[in-house]
C-alpha cells in the first residue's frame, strides 16, 4: 500500500500495518478505557491549559479530518501539569466522527462508543519543532475530550410536549429529534461551509480551544500513539473523563464533509476513526478518585 491512506476497506486501519508496521506496537492509541481498572495517582499534578485565541490560525479540511491550526513560534498556547513535565505548545485540534450516534469516538470507556471524540494535540518544547516531537516518546501530549448527543427538554411540560410532538411526528411519518446544540461548537461548525473537499482551507481567527472543554478536567492518563499513520508512539493521552454536549443537528454538520477532493467522486467524512488497540500491559491512571 502507497503511504495514502484512509478508513475504507481498501485503505483503512486493517490495512495501516502494511505501510506503517508501527500499527502492531507495545503503545498503540486509541484503547479501551475502563475505569475499574485504572489506578488513581495522587501525584498527578493539575492539568493547566493557556490558550490564546490570537494563535489562531486557520481552518483546513485535511481529507481525514477537519483541523484547526495555531501559531506554535512562541508559548502562547500550552499544557503543563498533569501527567507531562515541561511546557507543551498546542499545533492544532481537531475530531473524528460516526456515520450514526452510536459510533465515532476512538478512545471508548468501558466499551461505550461515542458519536465524537476532539483532540487537542501539542508538542513538548524540549524539543525544537512539531515534526521533531513526533519522533519522541515524550514528544506529544494529546487531550481527547467526548462530545455525547442529549436529547432533553429542560422542564416537564417540555417532555410532554416534545412527546406529544414526537407522538403527531411518527403519525406523520417522520421523526425528528430535539437536541441541545452546544453554542461553543457552533462557530467552528459554521466555517466548515467553506472547507466541504479535501485541501480546502479558509480562514478562522480569534478562538480559544478552551470553550469547548468540560467544567472539570479529570482525566485518563497512559502513554500512547497518533491514532493515524503514521501512528508514532510519541503520544501521553491525556482523556478528559466528562463529555460535552452535541446536538442531532450539529453532528449531521460534521458528516456535511467530504474525505474527497473537488471534480472527484464524493465520499461522506464519516466513520474516521480508528477502534482500540491492545493494551499490551500499559497502566492506565487517574486523576480523579
Ligand atoms: N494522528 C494525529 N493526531 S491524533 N488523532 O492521534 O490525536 N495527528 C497526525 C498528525 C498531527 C496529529
Ligand atoms: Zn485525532
Amino acid at each position: 500500500m502507497s503511504h495514502a491512506w484512509g478508513y475504507g476497506a481498501q485503505d483503512g486501519p486493517e490495512k495501516w500495518a502494511e505501510s506503517f508496521p508501527v500499527a502492531n506496537g507495545p503503545r498503540q492509541s486509541p484503547i479501551d478505557i475502563v475505569p475499574t481498572q485504572a489506578q488513581h495517582d495522587p501525584s498527578l499534578k493539575q492539568l493547566k491549559l493557556k490558550y490564546d485565541p490570537a494563535t489562531t490560525k486557520g481552518i483546513l479540511n485535511n481529507g481525514h479530518s477537519f483541523q484547526v491550526d495555531f501559531t506554535d513560534d512562541d508559548s502562547s498556547s500550552t499544557l503543563v501539569g498533569g501527567p507531562v513535565i515541561g511546557i507543551y505548545r498546542l499545533r492544532q485540534f481537531h475530531f473524528h466522527w460516526g456515520s450514526s450516534d452510536d459510533k465515532g469516538s476512538e478512545h471508548t470507556i468501558a466499551g461505550t462508543r461515542f458519536p465524537c471524540e476532539l483532540h487537542l494535540v501539542h508538542w513538548n518544547t524540549k524539543y525544537p519543532n512539531f515534526g521533531e516531537a513526533t519522533s519522541k516518546p515524550d514528544g506529544l501530549a494529546v487531550v481527547g475530550v467526548f462530545l455525547k448527543v442529549r436529547i432533553f427538554s429542560k422542564s416537564i411540560s417540555g417532555i410532554a410536549v416534545i412527546k406529544l410532538f414526537q407522538m403527531m411526528d411518527v403519525l406523520c411519518g417522520f421523526v425528528y429529534q430535539i437536541g441541545s446544540a452546544n453554542p461553543r461548537l457552533q462557530k467552528v461548525l459554521d466555517a466548515l461551509d467553506d472547507i466541504r473537499s479535501k485541501g480546502r482551507q479558509t480562514t478562522f481567527s480569534n478562538f480559544d480551544p478552551k470553550t469547548l472543554l468540560p467544567a472539570t478536567l479529570d482525566f485518563w492518563t497512559y502513554e500512547g500513539s497518533l491514532t493515524t499513520p503514521p501512528l508514532l508512539e510519541s503520544v501521553t493521552w491525556i482523556v478528559l473523563k466528562d463529555p460535552v454536549s452535541v446536538s442531532p443537528a450539529q453532528m449531521a454538520k460534521f458528516r456535511s464533509l467530504l474525505f474527497t477532493s473537488e471534480g472527484e467522486a464524493p465520499s461522506c467524512m464519516v466513520d474516521n476513526f480508528r477502534p482500540p488497540q491492545p493494551l499490551k500491559g500499559r497502566k492506565v491512571r487517574a486523576s480523579f478518585k
